[in-house]
């Protein structure tokens, strides 16, 4: 999947970190059925406090962009998070008998506070395109892997997940961060952006939310 011109120059510069990421054992476990459920309820409960503090971090971009239609994009995210991919953390857990009010107690693990912190900061500390570079591994990646695994599962122990996650409505969502990122790294830096003083920073900061990525599957596999 490339969704737009930025992610796949973005993914190059992040290396074998990408792959680590997307390519892990927690992925391929679903893609085949053998992770066990213990490991996949974990990180579900912990994806569901994700959710929560990435769209806080989605919603410090409506404050950050330039644009009515940056500002619509990122509203856009804060709400498909809050009211769309978070119900497939609901209605699996509600099935096991987690309740929605245990998930949004739930203690947060570390590989989960240092993630989406450092995405905060990210924002916080820097501009609209730092915190998209920081933003982007977890939408993009994940819209890869659902497409990927929607073509390669061989059981489907985990159809809920992949079927999320490959659906339209998600790689739709991809394809419109993509776009967002391509006119935001144009108005700011240019359209030669790799020639920019800032592209090293920028694939710093998506590297590091790759690294991030794979703190958070390791954690997923061992609760
Ligand atoms: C940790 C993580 N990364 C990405 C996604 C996809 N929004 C997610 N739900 N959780």
């Amino acid at each position: 999947m490339t969704y737009g011109a930025t992610f796949p120059l973005w993914r190059k510069a992040a290396g074998d970190h990408w792959p680590a990421y997307t390519r892990h054992p927690f992925v391929e476990g679903m893609k085949d059925g053998s992770l066990p459920r213990t490991s996949f309820l974990h990180y579900l409960v912990q994806d569901y406090v994700f959710l929560r503090h990435f769209s806080r971090a989605w919603a410090l971009a409506v404050t950050k962009a330039d644009t009515l239609e940056e500002m619509r994009s990122c509203a856009a995210t804060v709400h498909a998070l809050l009211n769309e991919e978070i119900q497939l953390h609901v209605k699996v857990c509600a099935s096991e008998g987690i309740s929605e009010e245990a998930l949004f107690a739930a203690e947060e693990a570390p590989a989960n506070i240092a993630y989406t912190r450092y995405v905060l900061d990210a924002g916080h500390s820097g501009d609209f395109l730092d915190l998209l570079a920081a933003l982007a591994p977890c939408v993009l990646g994940y819209g890869e892997i659902g497409a990927r695994l929607a073509r390669e599962a061989s059981r489907d122990t985990y159809k809920d997940w992949i079927g999320t996650y490959a659906s339209a409505d998600y790689q739709e969502a991809c394809a419109s961060v993509g776009a967002l990122i391509d006119s935001a790294i144009q108005r700011r830096i240019g359209s030669q952006p790799e020639a920019s003083p800032r592209w090293p920073a920028l694939c710093e900061r998506f590297r590091t939310a790759t690294r991030l990525e794979v703190g958070f599957w390791d954690m997923g596999l061992h609760p």
